[in-house]
């Protein structure tokens, strides 16, 4: 197996599926599969959801809305995600436990980094909701800053791409992609896969980053037994 211990991002907006907005049951039933493989592999995995299929604040400040409320909105649509995630893996059987960032028992236990790992350890999904808690962040922020205090071998970005490309692959169709890239050609092509705070957080910290098609089934599963999935990025 690649990793022992893995944070996997899902993202937000592929949650939707072919709706753009809310939650896709089907998606959400296949991502909730591919995790309980996953951990029946022997892989120990916390997960970060998105909130862009329901809320960001950036979106709602461009509205009229206060920026601030406007990321408490998007760290709340996280919890959303999070407990609908939640609920699919116990539907199949799959223990989890959803923490929260910021307090709000009995929706889920307050954060923290030793409750998680106790968590993993014991064969439950640690699902780490509300981002880092703080405004004028995204959840790929909190999926490197969760990574990191968790001590995960790996990131793991599952989102609606199959990788780093030279442009945006939705907006340039002549983009390539990248099997593996450094973090310093990350910055120096000025790719944005992911954010910049998030990219030098892993950079920093040693932490390698697998960007990859969650939305394929079948991937994840892939991807953790050594086969070539997403692009890698290292240090
Ligand atoms: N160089 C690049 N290579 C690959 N994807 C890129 C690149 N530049 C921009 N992107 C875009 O980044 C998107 C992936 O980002 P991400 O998964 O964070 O989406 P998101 O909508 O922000 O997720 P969330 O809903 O969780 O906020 C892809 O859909 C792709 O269009
Ligand atoms: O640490 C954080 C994480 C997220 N937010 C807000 O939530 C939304 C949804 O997250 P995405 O990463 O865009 O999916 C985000 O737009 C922010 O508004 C936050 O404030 N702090």
């Amino acid at each position: 197996m690649k990793y022992n211990r893995i944070l996997l991002k899902l993202s937000g907006e592929s949650l939707a599926g072919e709706k753009r907005n809310g939650i896709d049951e089907i998606r959400l039933e296949e991502y909730a599969r591919q995790i309980k493989e996953a951990v029946a592999m022997g892989v120990q995995i916390g997960i970060v959801i998105g909130g862009g299929n329901i809320f960001r604040g950036l979106s709602g400040s461009k509205k009229g809305f206060d920026r601030v409320k406007g990321d408490q909105m998007g760290m709340l649509a996280t919890v959303i995600n999070s407990l609908a995630l939640s609920s699919a893996l116990s539907a199949i059987g799959q223990k989890n436990r959803v923490f929260t960032s910021i307090r709000m028992e009995p929706v889920g236990e307050l954060y923290s980094k030793w409750k998680a790992i106790e968590s993993m350890q014991n064969g439950e999904v640690a699902i780490i909701s509300g981002g880092t808690g703080n405004p004028f962040f995204t959840t790929d922020t909190a999926s490197a800053l969760r990574a990191i205090e968790i001590e995960a071998d790996a990131m793991l970005k599952g989102t609606r791409v199959d990788g780093v490309y030279t442009a945006d692959p939705e907006k340039d169709p002549s983009a390539t992609r990248f099997d593996t890239i450094s973090f310093d050609e990350v910055y120096n092509r000025g790719l944005q896969v992911m954010d910049l705070t998030a990219t030098t957080m892993c950079k920093e910290n040693g932490l390698p980053i697998v960007v990859f098609d969650m939305d394929r089934y079948g991937n994840l599963l892939k991807l953790l037994s050594g086969e070539n999935v997403g692009t890698l990025v290292h240090v």
